[in-house]
């Protein structure tokens, strides 16, 4: 048996996103998101399923707040809902929005947690959407505006900050492949997209240094390992793309200045650069005090000249994989980890990680065994990272709770909690207590 020790200041928490467990969609003043519109839209989202009314956890956070005590941890990764703070985006301030997530922090604060606060997990106001959302460069200074709103009323309660959740996503899954809102299938748009964030982000890091908030900000992208399925230099460009997409995409213009060349340059092939404007990279490349990484798998690639926007295909190499279809492979988190230190030894929070495990209660018990072995081999790539000296702060497991999984609707289910979307009941799953363990102790231990 191996026992992997943490350090003693070592981050231990859960993640969630407002839309994904909140609900309460028309209540306490919130705006429509486009995540609103999207579920509402026949066809996008599996079985119709929408965030109307979701975990509840808008009415139920109280009983939320007391599993993370139970579960033990110290740090909570949530996000704010934008039409909550600001519901046409960028017009009126809503109080009883503010005031919510005031009752909610000071609990979170109550129990001893360390609040975790994502600004954007990907619900924009629809009033923005409809003048051309994240292309208009108008939503640049929208997002300013409400973040400074952020930065002013929880200054001295929220000391970790992260802007946006997953640029990839954002971008690139939203308007090129089109899965999640607002679903465009253009890869102008994409890059448009990707730009405006990323000034978003720069200006919004500018304003809460000019405010003199205490606490640190960053950025959270989802990050890509892949390995070429050949030694070709087609299949090594595939994989290149793919990792660089996720990363290098966001991270090159923010500890760099510039746009990664290769990739830059294979979008420019078909005539597709990011429409950047006097001023636009040196406003990105705000020095940030942490990244948030979301790891969930790394793939296989192979060249494929019809494979979408990157000219790529993920190859199955019939590994295991969680029920949404994902492989797991843990190694793909040590290796991506490696690979971001060339931005240095930055301060890195998994801020996801997780297993989608569809298991249901089976006389009152969720026995997701296959959860735990997906964590026991993650936080053992956590451990190697660690001991490699890369500064690797916290990890927060993908999610607290079974929530609404975007166009997957509740279908997949990567809680440590388990939700009875009918009664609303929170059941802990056996991945719940053996993670408890692992907090409790600071340490874990495998098996070998
Ligand atoms: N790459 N090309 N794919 C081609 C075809 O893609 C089709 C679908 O693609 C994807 C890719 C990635 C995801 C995804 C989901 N989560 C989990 C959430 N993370 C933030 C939090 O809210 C969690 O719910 N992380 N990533 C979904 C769909």
């Amino acid at each position: 048996m191996t026992i992997f020790q943490f350090p003693k200041d070592f981050k231990w928490g859960t993640a969630t996103a407002a839309y994904q467990i909140e609900g309460a969609a028309q209540e306490g003043g919130r705006g429509p998101s486009i995540w609103d519109t999207f579920s509402h839209t026949p066809g996008r989202v599996y079985n119709g399923d929408n965030g109307d009314v979701a975990c509840d956890s808008y009415h139920r956070y109280e009983e939320d707040i007391e599993l993370m005590k139970e579960l033990g941890i110290n740090t909570y990764r949530f996000s704010i809902s934008w039409p909550r703070i600001i519901p046409t985006g960028d017009g009126e301030i809503n109080r009883e929005g503010l005031n919510y997530y005031h009752r909610f922090v000071d609990k979170l604060l109550e129990a001893g947690i360390e609040p975790f606060c994502t600004l954007y997990h990907w619900d924009l106001p629809q009033a923005l959407q409809d003048v051309g959302g994240w292309e208009n460069r108008r939503s640049i200074d929208a997002f300013v505006k409400y973040s400074e709103v952020m930065y002013r009323e929880f200054s001295g309660k929220i000391k970790y900050w992260l802007t946006f959740n997953e640029p990839w996503c954002i971008a690139f899954l939203s308007n090129v492949i089109g899965v999640h809102a607002p679903g465009k299938q253009d890869l102008q748009a994409g890059l448009d997209v990707a730009h405006h964030v990323l000034v978003a982000h720069g200006k919004s890091v500018s304003k809460f240094r000019e405010l003199g908030i205490e606490g640190k900000i960053g950025i959270a992208p989802n990050v890509a390992w892949a390995v070429p399925y050949s030694k070709s230099a087609e299949d090594q460009g595939a994989a290149d793309r793919n990792i660089q997409v996720y990363s290098d995409w966001f991270l090159d213009p923010i500890y760099k200045g510039s746009y990664p060349k290769p990739l830059y340059e294979f979008f420019e092939q078909s005539g597709h650069v990011p429409p950047i404007q006097e001023g636009d990279m040196e406003a990105i490349a705000q020095p940030i005090d942490h990244i948030g990484i979301n790891y969930y798998a790394m793939s296989v690639n192979r060249f494929d000249p019809n494979g979408g926007y990157l000219q790529m295909e993920e190859v199955d190499m019939g590994l295991t994989k969680t029920d949404i279809g994902w492989p797991i492979e843990s190694r793909g988190l040590y290796e991506v980890i490696h690979y971001l230190q060339k931005y240095g030894n930055i301060d890195i929070y998994i801020t996801e990680n997780g297993a989608c495990i569809n298991d249901d209660v089976v006389n009152g018990k969720v026995n997701d065994i296959r959860r735990i072995a997906y964590l026991q081999q993650h936080i053992a790539q956590v451990h190697r990272v660690i001991a490699d000296g890369i500064n690797l702060k916290g990890y927060m497991a993908w999610s607290l709770m079974d929530n609404f999984e975007w166009a997957e609707g509740y279908r997949m289910r990567f809680g440590l909690v388990h939700l009875d979307y009918r009664s609303l009941k929170r059941t802990p799953k056996e991945s719940f207590y053996w993670y408890q363990n692992v907090v409790k102790n600071n340490w874990m231990e495998t098996r070998k």
